[in-house]
This record gives C-alpha cells, sequence and structure tokens, in this order.
C-alpha cells in the first residue's frame, strides 16, 4: 500500500469488562492516504470457545466508491444553489459522504440528519430512490426508443384557452385523485377511466392523473389506461419531477403535459427540463406557492403555464386567496402582458370559489378532492360551476 501508516489498536479498546463467548486478540488498521481519499483495512485475530479465525477487510478503493462520493458531492453543490434560491427543499438527506471518505477516525452516527423536514421533503427523497431504481431497470437510451411508439401530444394549453373562451369560466383541468397525505383516501371505489370519462362528459378541458403511488395511490398504469382508452382530453401527469428522465418516462406513457414543481426545483432544472419538454411536445405547468417561487418563475424565458397552488405542501395549509395575493400588482401585470395562462390550483368547492380566483386573474382551475368525492364526478362539475359547462 502507498504511504502507508500502520497502527496496533490495543485489544483492551474494544472488550467489555464481563468475558464475551469470543473475543479479539489483537488489531491491525492499516490507513493509506491517496487524495482524496482514505482507504484502510482491518485485520482481527479473534479467539473463542469454539477455536480461532483470522478477518480481514479492506476498503477498496474501487472506481465504484468514487464514483459515489462524486454522486454525493455534486447532490450537496446542488443542494448548496437551490438554497440560494430560497429552496428549503433538500433533494436527498444529507447523512454525508461514504463512510470511508471522512477519514478512519471519523465516526458519523447513521441517522445524523435523517429525517425530512415536512412532507414535501420526504416525498422528494422517495422519489429520488423511486427514479434512481427505475433509470437503472429501464436507462434514457431506451427510454428514446421508446418514444418512437408513444402517443401524439394533444394540445394541453390550447384545449385550457378554447374551454375559456367558450364557456367564459376557468377551463377546468380535472385531477384523477385517489388519495393524498393530507385528506387521505378520497374515493372508496376508484376506476380511473370511468372517472375520467366521467370528467369528460361533465366538460373539463384536460384531465390532471395523479401517478405517485407511494402517497397518493396513483400509478403510471392509469395514466396509460386513460390514455388507451380514448379519453380525448389532454392529459397532465401529476408527479414529483426531479429528473429529465421522468419527462421522457411521462411522454411515453401518454401524457401531453407535466407538472414542475418551483419550490422542489432550482432555476436551472427548470430552464432546462422546459427546454426538454418543448423537444417532447409536452406543455409545462409550472406550480408557484409564494411570491418568491412566482418571481423566480417570471425570471425563466418560455414559460406559458403557471399554477398557483392554494396548498402549501409543507404544512397542508390551504388558502385560495393565496392566488389572489400572488397575481395582484405588478406580478399580475406581468402575466398579462406576457398571455401566461394562470392556473388556480387545490381547495376549490363552489361556485363562489371558482368566481373569486376567476376575478384574480386565472384561466384555468385545477380541481380534485371537491369533485373526485363526488358519485358522479360529473354532476361534481356541475356543483363546481353552479351550471352545466359541457358541450352537450
Ligand atoms: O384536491 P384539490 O384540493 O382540489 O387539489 C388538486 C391539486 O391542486 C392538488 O392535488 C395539487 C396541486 N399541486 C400538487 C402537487 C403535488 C400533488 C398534488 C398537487
Amino acid at each position: 500500500m502507498e504511504g502507508l501508516t500502520s497502527l496496533k489498536v490495543p485489544f483492551q479498546a474494544f472488550s467489555s469488562s464481563s468475558r464475551p463467548r469470543s473475543w479479539i486478540t489483537s488489531t491491525q488498521v492499516n490507513v493509506s492516504r491517496r487524495n482524496p481519499f482514505f482507504t484502510f483495512s482491518v485485520r482481527a485475530q479473534v479467539e473463542s470457545t469454539e477455536g480461532s479465525a483470522t478477518i480481514a477487510a479492506s476498503s477498496a478503493e474501487s472506481v465504484v466508491e468514487a464514483l459515489k462520493v462524486k454522486e454525493w458531492e455534486v447532490g450537496m453543490f446542488q443542494d448548496e444553489v437551490a438554497a440560494s434560491q430560497g429552496i428549503r427543499i433538500r433533494r436527498r438527506p444529507p447523512t454525508g459522504p461514504p463512510l470511508h471518505y471522512v477519514g478512519p477516525f471519523e465516526f458519523r452516527l447513521q441517522n445524523e440528519g435523517n429525517t425530512p423536514r415536512n412532507i414535501l421533503e420526504e416525498i422528494v427523497w422517495n422519489k429520488d430512490v423511486e427514479v434512481s431504481q427505475l433509470k437503472e431497470r429501464k436507462p434514457l437510451i431506451s427510454l428514446k426508443k421508446d418514444l418512437e411508439n408513444a402517443p401524439p401530444v394533444r394540445d394541453f394549453i390550447g384545449a385550457l384557452r378554447a374551454a375559456h373562451e367558450r364557456t367564459r369560466l376557468p377551463g377546468l383541468i380535472a385531477e384523477v385523485k385517489k388519495a393524498s397525505p393530507s385528506r387521505g383516501l378520497l374515493r372508496e371505489n376508484f376506476d380511473p377511466v370511468e372517472i375520467a370519462e366521467a370528467y369528460e362528459r361533465g366538460g373539463a378541458a384536460c384531465l390532471s392523473v395523479l401517478t405517485d403511488q407511494k402517497y397518493f395511490k396513483g400509478s403510471f398504469e392509469n395514466l396509460e389506461l386513460i390514455r388507451k382508452a380514448g379519453v380525448k382530453c389532454p392529459l397532465l401527469c401529476k408527479e414529483f419531477i426531479i429528473d429529465a428522465w421522468q419527462l421522457y418516462y411521462a411522454r411515453i406513457k401518454g401524457a401531453d403535459a407535466v407538472l414542475l414543481i418551483a419550490a422542489v426545483l432550482p432555476d436551472l432544472d427548470i430552464k432546462y427540463m422546459i427546454k426538454i419538454c418543448k423537444i417532447l411536445g409536452l406543455a409545462a405547468l409550472v406550480e408557484v406557492h409564494d411570491e418568491k417561487e412566482f418571481d423566480r418563475v417570471l425570471g425563466i424565458e418560455g414559460i406559458e403555464l403557471i399554477g398557483i397552488n392554494n396548498r402549501n405542501l409543507e404544512t397542508f395549509e390551504v388558502d385560495i386567496a393565496n392566488t389572489k395575493k400572488l397575481l395582484e400588482g405588478e406580478r399580475g401585470k406581468i402575466v398579462r402582458e406576457r398571455n401566461i395562462i394562470m392556473v388556480g390550483e387545490s381547495g376549490l368547492f363552489t361556485p363562489n370559489d371558482i368566481a373569486y380566483v376567476q376575478e384574480a386573474g386565472v384561466k384555468a382551475v385545477l380541481v380534485g378532492e371537491s369533485i373526485v368525492k363526488q358519485n358522479d364526478p360529473r354532476k361534481g362539475i356541475t356543483n363546481l360551476f353552479g351550471k352545466d359547462i359541457s358541450l352537450s
């Protein structure tokens, strides 16, 4: 080993006062430093009532480990950039670099920093693991091949504009949502295709399909089923997107639009994902919750659709006055000048709620709970708007 430092650790340091059935009689730790890594090997002589053995282990300085360290560092830099933009959500648990990187004499508690600060952060950490596993099974190169067989994209934004012009009410994005972390199970007998068809008959301009399994009991299978059933409304893939790979995946599964959450994504990610969406023909609904996120998003070119979420995804608090607050003054003016379609999201239950957010300046609304809970979701839409908005 290069630059070998060898030291003997007295066995007393490891033994307890009561005599064990097996015990270590000698240990030797070899440390070698090859910047920026430490590698070390441990050799121990173990005696037991059954005999004796030598155990040896070494931290092989493999390419895989070096990559793990790099990956961790990149993750940390991403979180630092995000934090500098006021993003509180960390992409991964900051548990520290792979063990050998901290050096053999610094012991890090396994659990340190392992607790997410809120539900959104928990969802993002889970998604990060989920996406890396999916990516391993289906690398981008194979997804790109599948693109050739993907169904043609439909015009999500065009459908919203047309509905608004036809009804003079906000165009409806009706959400196929079985459950949520804040509300629990919303509908017992949940048939995604039946609900989607009822929404379409009821006059929805577009549909939103939850694909997150763990927290919303959704799936990509639901998205595919709805698309294949021949529902004509353009479909939004309602997912926590943290990696461009997911854009390709959504497109292949039949999405016409995707959600990009500004509370999770730094500006550069949003910019780059918007570009990929354009290449794939997907519309991007960029979601904001507060003024800071809104200003960041207004600073990015080429955004046509912005949603204001009335629900705080970190605390679950819902307040539809948020839509009004964010659209007042200069921001509302910029949106009108740029002809950006604003979407009022979450917590909308009554015709008064719809009138309120329309007055605030939205041309579309995203509604789940109030309509998915009704026995007949088609009637749910009529109740929500206070009138029949279907074509028939
Ligand atoms: O069920 P509601 O309160 O009508 O909300 C629908 C939709 O706005 C909500 O599901 C939503 C908005 N943004 C999100 C981001 C992730 C998950 C869910 C959401």
